[in-house]
């Protein structure tokens, strides 16, 4: 369940009573620590600063009314199930957790909905919040203001929520109102040349460049500096700023410890450190640079640390345990719920050939992107570039391409200039891009975390999105993702003719809609001369320019296995179970040639082991079928939508017994191998985690 929890050190007894406290959406403090932590609460806000104007956040008797409101409303609704909001739409109807609370007004029954997360009713100074509503944020979300307090009074955090849900504003505004208004401003640094207050490690260059845009926007308005080192960009630039001074400096790990070799940054005046996406610094080889980094504090006690993330792997404890004070908070959106991918998004599952990709994914981007942007992923720079050569209007991503270009890729795409992004893992991240409306992965990651991120670059702040993950029936396997993600994936097969009009005929209308009624009168004439010689009626001429303006010459069908295009799937029985896709292809060798059987396309045997499916060239449909009569017993059928398969697995072991020819011979996960254990398998990788060396676990992004 969902939970704000206390600190690895409590007592048995205290874990038991935190299982039982808590509603996933009011979230509350175990007692004791509660208890603490109010008493905390209280020393530590009346050492807050008495000449604030009107401008600073003052803890007042109001603000304290309010904070106790805000909990009392937590409770409240822990209390009442019913009202309880459905902890699988945090960011839908839900982003009223703990917000809403109907209040009755005078004497009448008129019902008022006040938002309890409302900015005002948190410790947020005034220009902050201004800048907050000009961004059109008028109230937190959940893992903000769940974490506010906490953070804003000094306690260390680890910060657990879906992707898109607003982690980055949950440590963003608490430190800057810390810095500028609460408990460390009067002992962080000023003036020129000053050591910087807080420091932010993320994985990538891309993500240190959001971040550290968000604190140069919020920190800006409230007079702080934030500067942001990553490699791959000059050392002196910023060199330079850290020696005028900052107060905040984010960066990839890489340059920072360069940085603190080089004498240019000193972590002695540091009051925050904050590690974003730590699992996924400690996946890419980081490991030894954030602990040199974060080894390099003295006196932990002076510092606070936060650790946001929206997975939490085991091993994240290690780092935390390491780092962070005994007493530290945990606030998990997540928990133990199954869910763990976005709920905003819709996870669809397609079958798809590799060769059928970059035919298949136009039209899954014409049907399920709404008209917004697309990323694609890919497992590997090659497939990125290549793919990206191939789609009409894209650009590729990945960790080979030139920093300077990537981050004229990402804002070209970020404003509009192109719409499909195709991506290694390297944007798989914390990217928050507006208006992405479709991710197509291109084959199933070899982790589920890697399917969450993805996943999570659509749906963010509330809004809806679609993401697609391709695969071939015959290699891949993504019922571990299912499992391990909690996400029921809905089955699709490749975008037909109907579905490619409906979304393109509805795109080429608006189209014409919009074009100016200037154009008629020198069309006319041309118009009446296609329509008296034409033999087609005018609404069929009609339908011919509407998919000539949406850019359609011709539609070949698709098959529903392979997704190839002029391929149809057929369904093979044989009046008893098919145990292996080396029987299909020999009762197919008892009624055809040898080099028609050597022709079929992706067998794949029926989930129910009762017949195998396989796609045939539309040109050989009629040998097939016609074949089938001198064959006793056997069945060929056209099919309208594709039966469950069996899982890669299932098929070459167990109950089916081993694999056959051309069916299931895909050895990528090495256990089926001796061992080879390529990138592309599902062997967990967490625990060589200290022995990996940097860099090898991304070399591919
Ligand atoms: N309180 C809020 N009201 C409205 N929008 C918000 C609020 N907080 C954050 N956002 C917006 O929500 C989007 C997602 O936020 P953010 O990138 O911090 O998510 P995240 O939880 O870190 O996601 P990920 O795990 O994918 O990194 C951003 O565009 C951000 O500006």
């Amino acid at each position: 369940m969902p939970s704000i929890v206390v600190s690895e050190s409590q007592s048995p007894e205290s874990k038991k009573k935190m299982k039982k406290q808590l509603n996933p959406e009011t979230p509350e403090l175990d007692d004791s620590v509660e208890k603490k932590t109010q008493k905390e609460k209280k020393s530590k806000k009346t050492k807050l600063p008495s000449n604030l104007d009107s401008n600073t956040v003052k803890t007042t008797k109001k603000d304290e009314k309010k904070k106790k409101k805000r909990n009392a409303t937590e409770i409240d609704e822990t209390d009442n199930e019913e009202e309880r909001s459905d902890p699988n739409s945090e960011m839908g109807d839900a982003m009223n957790l703990n917000m809403k609370k109907k209040m009755k007004i005078g004497n009448d029954d008129e019902e008022k909905v006040e938002n309890l997360n409302a900015l005002s009713n948190f410790r947020i100074s005034e220009p902050l919040r201004e800048v907050l509503k000009a961004k059109g944020i008028e109230s937190l979300f959940p893992i903000q203001a769940m974490t506010f307090d906490t953070i804003l009074d000094g306690a260390d955090l680890i910060g657990r929520a879906r992707t898109g849900q607003g982690k980055t504003l949950a440590f963003v505004l608490p430190i800057l109102e810390s810095l500028t208004n609460g408990p460390t401003v009067a002992s962080r640094k000023k003036g020129y040349g000053r050591a910087p207050s807080v420091l932010v490690l993320l994985p990538t260059r891309e993500l240190a460049t959001q971040v550290f845009s968000d604190f140069e926007v919020y920190g800006g308005a409230l007079g702080l500096k934030s500067c942001c080192l990553y490699g791959g960009s000059p050392y002196q630039p910023q060199q330079i700023q850290l020696k005028r001074g900052v107060d905040i400096v984010v960066g990839t790990p890489g340059r920072i410890k360069d940085h603190i070799e080089r004498g240019n940054i000193d972590l002695s005046s540091l009051k925050f450190r904050v590690l974003d996406e730590a699992d996924e610094m400690l996946r890419m080889g980081f490991v030894e640079d954030v602990e040199l980094i974060l080894g390099k504090v003295e006196d932990t006690n002076k510092v606070q640390t936060l650790l946001f993330s929206a997975t939490l792997p085991d091993w994240v404890k290690h780092i935390s345990s390491k780092f962070l004070k005994k007493d530290k908070k945990t606030a998990d959106l997540v928990g133990n719920e199954k869910m763990k991918a976005s709920t905003n998004v819709r996870h669809i599952v397609l079958p798809c050939s590799s060769s059928a990709r970059s035919q298949l994914i136009p039209d899954i981007i014409r049907c399920y992107s709404s008209g917004g942007r697309t990323i694609i992923f890919t497992e590997t720079k090659d497939s990125a570039s290549t793919l990206a050569g191939l789609l009409p209007g894209a650009r590729a991503l990945h960790g080979d391409i030139q920093q300077a270009t990537r981050e004229v890729t990402l804002s070209g795409f970020r404003s509009g200039k192109f719409s499909t992004l195709v991506a290694t893992n390297v944007a798989a991240r914390g990217l928050d891009i507006d208006d992405v409306q479709l991710i197509i992965q291109c084959e199933p990651p070899r982790d589920v975390e890697a399917y969450i991120h993805r996943s999570g670059r659509t749906g963010r702040a509330g809004k809806t999105g679609v993401a697609v993950m391709l695969y071939d029936p015959r290699k891949s396997n993504f019922s571990r993702i299912e499992r391990e993600s909690g996400v029921k994936f809905e089955h699709i097969s490749a975008p037909q003719p109907a579905d490619i009009a409906k979304a393109a005929g509805a795109e080429a209308a608006e189209k014409i809609n919009k074009i100016s009624d200037s154009v008629i009168p020198v069309f006319m004439a041309a118009a009446e001369e296609l329509l008296s010689t034409s033999n087609l009626a005018p609404k069929e001429l009609l339908a011919k320019a509407l998919a000539k303006s949406a850019g359609y010459t011709e539609i070949k069908s698709r098959s529903l296995l392979t997704s190839m295009e002029n391929y149809v799937t057929v369904l093979l029985g044989c009046g008893r179970p098919v145990y292996t896709p080396s029987f299909a292809y020999n009762v197919l060798r008892r009624f055809l040639s040898d080099e028609k059987v050597e022709s079929i396309k992706g067998l794949a045997l029926t989930a129910d082991g009762n017949g195998a499916v396989f796609d045939v060239a539309a040109g050989d449909l009629d040998t097939f079928l016609a074949g089938q009569e001198n064959a006793a017993g056997v069945s060929l059928e056209v099919v309208k939508s594709l039966p469950r398969l069996q899982e890669r697995e299932q098929a070459r072991g167990g109950r089916f017994g081993g694999g056959g020819r051309g069916g299931f011979s895909d050895r990528r996960d090495g256990r089926f191998s001796g061992g080879r254990g390529g990138r592309g398998g599902f062997s967990d990788r967490r625990n060589d985690r200290f022995s990996r060396g940097r860099g090898r676990g991304n070399s591919n992004w």
